[in-house]
């Protein structure tokens, strides 16, 4: 199945985003700006594009893998969220980024990555007193190995 996102971008500079079928259907998410961090820095990194998202969508961003180990840098929000009502021209897609050491990104490169994912069913919550159900556990109580 197909489907459409209306760009909008805000930098002549900036490589239009491509889709490339085969290797891996995220899509590689490029800096519009000149970057340049000291460590222990905080900024929002403009994306420089604005979308209108197919209708029951959202989109997830997260870091490259490559990002920490070319640049340095983290994702603070680990996993960014685009609502599908964040489509205004001015509603510019950041990536809010924390510098590990001193580091520079320039125009054009690659330090996100995206996809778009259907939202969730609308949910009702039931308020009870009991779940009814065995405890599972978590945070390693199945053990180490
Ligand atoms: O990494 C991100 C995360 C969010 N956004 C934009 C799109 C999203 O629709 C909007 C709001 O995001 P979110 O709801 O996660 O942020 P918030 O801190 O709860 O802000 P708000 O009070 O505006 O909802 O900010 C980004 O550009 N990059």
């Amino acid at each position: 199945m197909e489907e459409k996102i209306k760009i909008k971008y805000h930098v002549k500079e900036l490589e239009k985003l491509c889709y490339i079928d085969g290797k891996s259907d995220w899509i590689d998410l490029r800096v519009a700006e000149e970057v340049k961090m000291k460590a222990g820095e905080f900024r929002l990194i403009s994306m420089g594009i604005s979308v209108e998202l197919p209708k029951g969508y959202e989109m997830w961003v997260l870091p490259r893998s490559s990002a920490f180990k070319n640049f340095g840098i983290l994702q603070t929000n680990a996993m960014g969220v685009i609502d599908e009502s964040f489509c205004g021209d001015d509603d510019i897609i950041h990536m809010p980024i924390l510098a590990m050491r001193d580091t520079e990104i320039h125009v054009n490169d690659r330090i996100g990555q995206f996809r778009i994912m259907p939202h969730q069913p609308e949910v009702h919550f039931v308020e009870v007193e009991h779940l009814n159900n065995m405890n599972r556990g978590g945070f390693g109580t199945t053990g180490k190995a």
